[in-house]
């Protein structure tokens, strides 16, 4: 029941387990460990809702186990996952799926031999009820400007087309997690612009929470409010791009001498 009493929280930041409900998601002491080595090392993780958060690093530092562990396509030998004030540690993928959380991986997963709508009707049918599908499908559909391409077979899209319409079958879960690998891995300059443009808006207009693995770090530059710098499964910084950018630690581990 409300109450006016303000000395009575309703929506405590920190619950009985420790876990800050103002965050979207954080991990804690989040663990994996292949045999003798640890792909991810104690790491104590967290976003916002809305919040587009780009995770950078060398090849190796462990940024794919991190999103793997989070869908949880990968069990941690250690720690915890929180996701929306709750523990969703042992959780099946499915299940995580079913919550809200959502995962673009970097080829394009989308069935080639069916149209766009017959695409995009796979995730509405968990949402929507079938008399809806129609409406709801033209409305993804002109966000993501493939309304001409309805009936089009997914595999005559251009690698641009299909990663839209793959955002928009992420979008179309209602998701309040998205996780991408590498989203732009391979498109044209225009094509990575209206991506960019798609993640913003997702983030700002849907409050969605984003996490991104990336290597371009111009389209980090673009896109996020802060970002990971991972190393060794560690996080070895974190911060606005501005600061990470003129960090000379990072420029050392990450990016090279050519930038
Ligand atoms: N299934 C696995 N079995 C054994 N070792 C693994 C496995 N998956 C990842 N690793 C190792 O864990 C470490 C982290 O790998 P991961 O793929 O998470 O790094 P990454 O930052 O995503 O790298 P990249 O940028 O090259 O994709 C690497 O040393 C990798 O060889």
């Amino acid at each position: 029941m409300a109450t006016s009493d303000p000395s009575v929280k309703t929506t405590p930041a920190v619950d009985e387990t420790g876990a800050d409900s103002s965050r979207i998601l954080q991990t804690r002491g989040l663990r994996k460990e292949f045999g003798g080595l640890t792909a991810t090392d104690d790491v104590d993780f967290a976003i916002e809702a809305g919040e587009l958060r780009c995770l950078i690093g060398p090849n190796g530092a462990g940024k794919s186990t991190f999103l793997n562990l989070l869908t949880g396509q990968l069990d941690p030998t250690a720690g915890e996952i929180y996701y929306n004030g709750a523990d969703i540690t042992g959780l099946p993928s499915h299940e995580r799926v079913g919550r809200g959380i959502s995962m673009k991986f970097q080829v394009p997963s989308v069935y080639e031999g069916l149209t766009v709508a017959q695409n995009l009707r796979i995730p509405l049918q968990q949402v929507v009820e079938p008399d809806a599908f129609d409406a709801r499908t033209r409305e993804i559909l002109e966000r993501f400007d493939l309304l001409e391409q309805w009936g089009t077979v997914a595999g005559e899209l251009s690698h641009g087309q299909q990663q839209r319409l793959e955002i928009g079958m992420a979008m179309a879960m209602e998701p309040k997690l998205m996780l991408l690998d590498e989203p732009v891995a391979g498109l044209s300059i225009e094509e990575t612009a209206d991506i960019a443009e798609l993640l913003r808006e997702i983030a700002d207009d849907d409050g969605v929470a984003l996490i991104v693995i990336e290597h371009d770090i111009d389209f980090v530059e673009t896109i996020a409010d802060r970002v990971t710098v991972l190393d060794g499964g560690s996080i070895f910084r974190e911060g606005p791009i501005e600061e990470i950018k003129a960090d000379p630690e990072v420029k050392r581990i990450y990016l090279g001498e050519d930038h």
